[in-house]
């Protein structure tokens, strides 16, 4: 009907009137008229009115107050002192965008580097002849782990860095060039810059480095012994005894992790073993079954069941209809608040069960922190998320739980059990620590421009061999057009690395907590905290602040320390690091490594020089 009669159903009238307005602002138009008056205020405008000349003096102070704000404006981009202390956070984590920040033709270029970068590593096949080539996963990923034939892992190890890096070389100069522009619109000098900035330290270089510097006596006692054992094992004309490991002959295509060698370096060959990859097989174990063993611990411990569309919409298994997919297991959010999946080409082996913890803590995460604005919904730091399913492996890896589950027929709890056990994890956990460190400074180098094409494979294999003291089993360089970073998965993919170190010293200071919170009264290795509700609703609690809270206050809220700190993970292995010092000592395997296989203790260096010194003055 016409407005007029709706009109005149509630007011009578068929006309719009302002009385009604008027009258509501009577009382106020009367005073204004009165100030306006008595203040002889000119009423209206006129269009040609020109303002008075300003006198001398006041232009100086409008000018200089006109410079304070200039000042103050090009200070940051926004003026963050006034606002509320969250909605400060959730706007820089909404106005900082990352790569995205790029535009038109430059962010064309970077996603389509991006791409070709992850097509060239997940297609990337080694042939051994005309008809036959095999993937990495699953094929060059089990012979690295399973041959003990030292020509035939060489050949493996430098065809995977023949078919991967080469062809990315060229690529990843323009993707740097182009990350940084990105990074410079982020407010920062380089892409390494804008990575670190999320850890909302001064400096996480010198933080990763201090860090290193307590775990690399361990380290060093570690490899001594594994070299020494691949020493025997493979010969000294083929493993030196005092130089770098040859990277090929550690179980891993990157040698990251040593797990898959524990049968030549196991100290008790005696005792039952603890690799439970024959029990997965002979129990015909598949894919889903393994991963229910690490939903059953989540929700053991009261955590968020995974969703049925989870079940439905993950990939278990590499597709057999021929489909090239990234293989690389990966977990990912939907950011919809319900929709979470892992892509994973799962193998029935003990590495990948531990994979699949590490997948299922980052959508555990993702459950957790799921009512989070969307900018909080992200680890408290980036090692936050790679730490929580390493952390409830920690509990699952344990002899008694594997026994609990079925996986370990028989438990030994005596000394030479526990030291087996304990280098198992030291193969995985403190070899691991280089690598982890290590990937970052070469990124972040060549991000600041310290390290450029033409000496990326030096500057990788000078870290290779400085930190984690390994070589390559043959000649690498950049001459012939190598470009081994692209070999492991995150260079090509653009995943940053340090989280993972990061990860490695959080996990271990989390796991210490929730086992006194859990009750636990045996050694920090033999801690299980297996449906322990209480230690469950700590970490549920911390992980649903997502990115809410600057990570000290996560930390705090499960370990009490706002600190990270390497001592958790010194006391878990300090049974075997003590073991190792004697062993070393007593086989007489040197510690430590250099280039020229001369390796001097600092006390013999010494000596030496004291020698050298006194010889020359008596001759003057
Ligand atoms: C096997 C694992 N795959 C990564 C991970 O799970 O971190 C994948 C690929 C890169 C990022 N990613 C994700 O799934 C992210 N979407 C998770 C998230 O941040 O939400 C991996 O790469 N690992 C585990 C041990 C060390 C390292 C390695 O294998 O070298
Ligand atoms: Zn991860």
């Amino acid at each position: 009907i016409p407005w007029q009669d709706v009109l005149e159903a509630m007011t009578g009238s068929r006309d719009m009137s302002t009385l009604p307005l008027q009258e509501f602002f009577k009382p106020l138009i009367t005073y204004l008229t009165a100030e306006n008056t008595k203040n002889d205020e000119f009423i209206g405008w006129d269009i040609n009115w020109k303002p008075p000349e300003t006198p001398p003096q006041v232009q100086e102070s409008l000018k200089s107050a006109a410079f304070d704000l200039e000042a103050r404006a090009n200070v940051s981009k926004f003026d963050w002192t006034n606002f509320d202390p969250d909605v400060m956070r959730q706007l820089q984590k909404i106005y900082y965008i990352g790569s995205s920040a790029l535009e038109g033709d430059d962010l064309i270029e970077y996603e389509n580097i991006l791409a070709d970068m992850e097509q060239i590593y997940s297609t990337a096949k080694v042939c051994e002849s005309e008809s036959i080539c095999i993937p990495l996963d699953p094929d060059l990923t089990r012979l690295m782990a399973t041959s003990r034939d030292y020509d035939e892992l060489k050949w493996a190890w430098e065809g995977w860095r023949r078919e991967t890096g080469p062809e990315m070389k060229d690529m990843y100069e323009n993707f740097v060039t182009l990350a940084n522009k990105a990074a410079k619109v982020n407010d920062q000098p380089d892409m390494g810059a804008y990575w670190r900035s999320w850890y909302e330290v001064d400096d996480l270089k010198a933080d990763s480095m201090r860090l290193w510097e307590q775990l690399r006596p361990f380290y060093e006692q570690l490899h001594a012994y594994v070299r020494g054992r691949l020493s025997e094992h493979y010969g000294e004309s083929l493993v030196d005894p005092k130089r770098p490991i040859p990277a090929h002959l550690l179980g891993n295509m990157w040698a990251q992790s040593w797990g898959n060698i524990l049968d030549l370096v196991l100290p008790y060959p005696g005792k039952t073993s603890i690799d439970v990859t024959p029990a997965l097989v002979d129990q015909g174990y598949d894919a889903l079954r393994m991963f229910n063993i690490s939903e059953e611990f989540f929700t053991s411990l009261g955590l968020i069941p995974s969703p049925q569309s989870f079940w439905d919409d993950t990939m278990f298994v590499k597709p057999t209809d021929g489909r090239d997919v990234v293989c690389h297991a990966s977990a990912w959010d939907f950011y919809n608040a319900k929709d979470i999946r892992i892509k994973m080409c799962t193998s029935i082996n003990m590495e990948d069960l531990i994979t699949i913890h590490h997948e299922m803590g980052h959508t555990q995460y993702f459950l957790q922190y799921k009512d989070q604005p969307v900018v909080y919904r992200r680890g408290a730091n980036p090692g936050f998320h790679e730490a929580v399913g390493d952390l409830l492996a920690l509990s699952v890896s344990t002899p008694d739980h594997l026994h609990q589950i079925g996986l370990l027929d028989t438990v030994e709890d005596d000394a030479e059990a526990d030291i087996n056990f304990l280098m198992s994890m030291a193969l995985d956990k403190i070899a691991f620590l280089p690598f982890g460190l290590l990937m970052d400074l070469w990124r972040w180098d060549v991000f600041e421009g310290l390290t450029t094409k033409d000496s990326y494979t030096e500057a990788w294999w000078k870290l290779r061999n400085d930190i984690q003291g390994v070589e390559a089993p043959v000649e690498r360089s950049d001459e012939a057009g190598h470009f081994d970073p692209g070999a492991k998965y995150h260079i090509p993919g653009n995943t940053p690395y340090i989280r993972y170190f990061i990860s490695h010293v959080l996990q271990f200071q989390m796991h210490r907590s929730l086992c006194e919170t859990a009750g636990n009264t045996r050694s920090l290795h033999q801690c299980d905290i297996y449906r322990s509700k209480e230690a469950g609703k700590k970490l549920g609690d911390m992980l649903k602040l997502g990115s809410s809270k600057k990570w000290p206050e996560a930390l705090e809220a499960i370990t009490g320390s706002r600190e990270m700190d390497a001592s958790a993970i010194v006391d878990y292995f300090k049974p075997l690091m003590t073991w190792l010092e004697e062993k070393n000592e007593e086989k007489g395997y040197v510690v430590g490594w250099s280039d020229t296989g001369i390796t001097m203790k600092p006390t013999t260096m010494v000596t030496v020089m004291l020698a050298v010194c006194t010889s020359w003055l008596m001759a003057v």
